[in-house]
């Protein structure tokens, strides 16, 4: 049902929220208002306690910040509508942020609690791009890029991820593995409870790993940077891909600092001009980036958009969980298959890959790598694992 609030606005009202189409608060961001509020939308729910004395009217320096502090709520909030309709118009339906704000407003002496389809994320890929897009503005107060640029200097060399691939698939006759080192999952919960990351990759590597994928979203997958560092750290010589969500450029110099040779660019998430402007960022950092789709629509962008050269194709859908290897096949048939092969893109399987069988089935359709990892890390030894996927020791084969 249309709900229709109006509630009296007090002078000097410092307001968190912004306006968006299904949510409008009349001069969101203006102090010293007196103005009335108008809140109209659909299934919302509104709590209002008083929380604070009213504020003085002197302009003191506190106020003056609060006030340059709304001015850059402001200039944000700018971007992140204009990052939406960008990536709107490319069918992109993740928001990077809630357009209204957090659910929680202060008006004057009063707390408001607005629940509505602007700051509620639609589904779990969205929730935790939300959730990442305030971790990582975070993190970057605390290390700005020119620091993190600084602390280049002492990553270890990057290795070559497409040249792992490439090379194991030539050695073996099957895809290149890239075998995940993945504690829990949104859609699995806990994996493996007694989980050494170190152990894991290592037994990886001794199975015939190409290369190893390490989550480091903690609040999610229960991963870290700490894991990716380690692994490095330990001497396992697989190229790494740090499996993140990126949404800015911050975050691959932050992963390469810690010992990344790739990173993944979900395309469900990123427009174009930002994966383009990653990709180069990879490029002169001599990582790869692995772009991932899950659809003809991201495919065909993302084929549009020159210097990619890895492509995963995930079979699962981020915002639903559900899981089909038929997505591999489907988006890698006719015209698509052809502009891939002619130029020169190596593809990635991912995901919902168990048997022989399904390696054999992703492989047919044309893929050159595979990204696996519920299937081995829940394997008491991982190396093992890898031998039951493959229905074979990956190890030591060479084809003759
Ligand atoms: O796995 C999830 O639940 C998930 C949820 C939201 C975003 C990403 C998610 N997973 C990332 C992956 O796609 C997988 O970790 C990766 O492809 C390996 O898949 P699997 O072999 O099925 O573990």
């Amino acid at each position: 049902m249309e709900g229709l609030v109006y509630a009296r606005m007090t002078p000097r009202v410092s307001f968190q929220a912004v306006p968006s189409l299904n949510y409008r608060l009349c001069h969101p961001f203006k102090r010293s208002i007196p103005a009335t509020v108008m809140v109209v939308g659909r299934g919302r729910t509104l709590s209002v306690r008083p929380i604070r004395a009213q504020q003085p009217e002197t302009k003191d320096g506190a106020a003056e910040k609060e006030e340059a502090a709304d001015v850059l709520k402001v200039k944000e909030w700018e971007v992140g509508m204009l990052q939406d309709e960008v990536a709107a118009s490319q069918g992109i339906s993740i928001r990077r942020r809630p357009q209204t704000g957090s659910p929680v407003h202060y008006v004057g002496p009063f707390e408001f609690r607005l629940q509505n389809e602007g700051n509620t994320p639609s589904n779990i890929l969205e929730e935790i791009i939300w959730h990442k897009d305030k971790e990582v503005s975070e993190l970057k107060e605390r290390r700005p890029l020119y620091a993190l640029k600084k602390a280049l200097d002492d990553a270890p060399p990057t290795r070559d991820f497409i040249g792992a691939l490439k090379a194991a698939h030539q050695r073996t006759g099957l895809p290149g593995l890239i075998a995940e080192v993945k504690k829990a999952s949104p859609s699995r919960g806990i994996l493996r409870e007694n989980f050494d990351p170190v152990e894991i990759a290592k037994g990886y590597e001794k199975g015939g790993a190409a290369c190893i994928s390490v989550l480091t979203d903690k609040k999610y997958f229960q991963g870290s940077f700490e894991n990716l560092e380690a692994i490095r750290g330990a001497g396992v010589k697989c190229p790494l891909l740090c499996k993140e969500f990126i949404l800015d450029a911050w975050q691959i110099y932050y992963a390469r600092t810690k010992g990344a040779d790739a990173i993944l660019l979900i395309a469900a998430v990123l427009p174009n001009l930002d994966i383009r402007y990653m990709t180069k960022i990879c490029m002169m950092l001599g990582m790869a980036a692995l772009v991932e789709v899950h659809d003809e629509r991201e495919m065909d962008r993302v084929l549009g958009i020159e210097g990619v050269e890895l492509i995963g194709i995930n079979n699962r859908n981020l915002e639903t969980f559900e899981v089909d290897i038929g997505n591999t096949k489907k988006l890698l048939e006719g015209d698509r298959g052809q502009r891939i092969r002619e130029k020169g893109i190596i593809v990635v399987g991912e995901s919902g890959l168990f048997t022989p069988d399904d390696i054999n089935y992703v492989q047919e359709a044309g893929v050159k790598a595979v990204l696996v990892g519920e299937s081995i890390v829940k394997q008491d030894d991982p190396a093992k694992g890898i031998t039951g996927l493959f229905g074979r020791d990956i190890s030591f084969v060479t084809l003759t």
